[in-house]
């Protein structure tokens, strides 16, 4: 009998293991998972700084200026960036100063440029009102011994960039796990063939590898092989040195589905043969040696769903991040459904938000053997099990396919 989705997802989880660690540089941190948790040593800002070009003032000074009730002032001192300063400001002084430069002591507020006007060092401050709010803080943003990054953030660009601020060259990360993908099926070419009678290219081995490095793991394309339960079994065996191991085809009750039988012989335990979801029923998945292999469908869309839904959450895991799931959205079919459904339905779909909802178009084309409608959908509408067809307004619960 077909796995409940739930069961499956259940048992791929409770195999799998956090990868080992390695060192990184930053620049090539992006998208990965910090495995170490980062503690700020310093502030920061590490001075008080000014956020504006314009000159650091003792606030009281030009508390109640405005331009027909000017002060002036008298300029004691230039500080551009990267430099420091060289006075104090004291009541009746300024120093000029540029965005990012370190505060005078003494000074408790920063006018604008344009709220001045310079004659020599005489400085008539037009407008200074708010003057004291115009500065930023020493350890505003961060304090020294302060938790800032913690292990299992996936790196995006602001934690890069909080990372170069905290001085972190290299990052300790998890390490990718290395996923084989085999294509099985006779009938299946390589993608720079000539197309003959009963043959089709391999186009699964390809999407699969942008969905394995889209979940943060990094592909090892073994090529496709013939239905033959030795040449699948020696890819099998040649794959052994990657983490995880996925077969497209193969995976059915056909003449040629030989997965299950490549398995036995090679004494992969089987953990599960064909889930309850549509599409995506023909999956089948085994373990040995604490090494998973999956078999998915050599139809594209249904291998793209099972990968979706059984694959890249262990890899997510694998790689350390602290959720494994997409987010999940309610939302109105913006057209029906038609189709009734047995076993739970994944459909491709588009979402946009429209005034205070948000909005779900099943796409056209759903089969399992079809993917123009994976190529635009951002969205897949959850059917559960034992519904009927769904008349447009429906509310139906939706993943969105993104990466949080
Ligand atoms: N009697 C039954 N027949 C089928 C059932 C069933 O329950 N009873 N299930 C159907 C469903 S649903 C699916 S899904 C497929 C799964 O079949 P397999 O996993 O065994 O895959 P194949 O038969 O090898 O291929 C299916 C289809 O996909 C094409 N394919 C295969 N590999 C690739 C590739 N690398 N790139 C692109 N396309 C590929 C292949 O040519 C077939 O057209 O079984 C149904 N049958
Ligand atoms: O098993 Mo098929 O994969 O349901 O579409």
């Amino acid at each position: 009998m077909a796995e409940k989705l739930e069961v499956a997802q259940e048992k791929l989880l409770n195999l799998v293991q956090l990868m080992p660690t390695e060192m990184v540089e930053l620049s090539e941190s992006w998208r990965r998972v910090l495995a170490e948790t980062i503690v700020s040593n310093m502030d920061f800002p590490p001075f008080d700084r000014s956020p504006l070009d314009g000159y650091a003032i003792v606030a009281k000074d030009v508390e109640g200026t405005v331009p027909d009730k000017s002060i002036i002032l008298r300029q004691v001192d230039y500080v551009p960036a990267g430099d420091v300063p060289h006075h104090n400001i004291t009541s009746g002084t300024a120093c000029r100063i540029m965005t990012g430069a370190p505060l005078p002591p003494g000074a408790t507020g920063v006018v604008r440029i344009e709220d001045t006007i310079a004659d020599g060092d005489k400085i008539i401050v037009l407008d200074g009102h708010g003057a004291e709010k115009n500065i930023c803080f020493q350890g505003e943003e961060i304090s020294s011994a302060e938790e800032v990054i913690s292990a299992g953030t996936a790196i995006n660009a602001g934690v890069i960039g909080m990372l170069a601020v905290l001085g972190k060259a290299q990052v300790c990360v998890f390490r990718k796990p290395r996923v084989a993908i085999i294509a099985t099926g006779s009938e299946i070419i390589p993608v720079d063939s000539q197309l003959t009678p009963g043959k089709i290219r391999n186009s699964n081995s390809y999407m699969l590898s942008a969905q394995v490095a889209d979940a943060g793991a990094k592909t090892i394309l073994m090529g496709n092989v013939l239905d033959n339960v030795d040449e699948i079994a020696l890819m099998l065996e040649n794959a052994s040195t990657c983490d995880v191991v996925i077969t497209t085809g193969g995976a059915s009750i056909g003449d040629h589905d030989l997965i299950g039988e490549v398995y036995e012989r090679l004494g992969i335990t089987l953990l599960f043969d064909r889930v309850s979801i549509k599409p995506g029923m023909s999956m089948l998945a085994g373990i040995k040696n604490g090494k998973l292999y999956l078999g998915l469908s050599g139809n594209p869309a249904a291998a793209a769903i099972s990968f979706e839904q059984l694959v890249r959450p262990i890899l997510m895991k694998m790689c350390g991040h602290k959720t494994w799931w997409r987010p999940r959205v309610r939302a109105v079919l913006a057209s029906p459904f038609n189709k009734s459904t047995g076993a739970k339905r994944f459909v491709w779909s588009r979402c946009w938000q429209k005034d205070n909802s948000i909005l779900a178009e099943p796409l056209r084309l759903q089969s399992n053997g079809m993917l123009k409608s994976a190529m635009v959908a951002n969205s897949l509408i959850v059917i559960p099990e034992n519904t009927p067809p769904l008349p447009s307004g429906s509310e139906v619960e939706v993943i969105l396919l993104i990466n949080t």
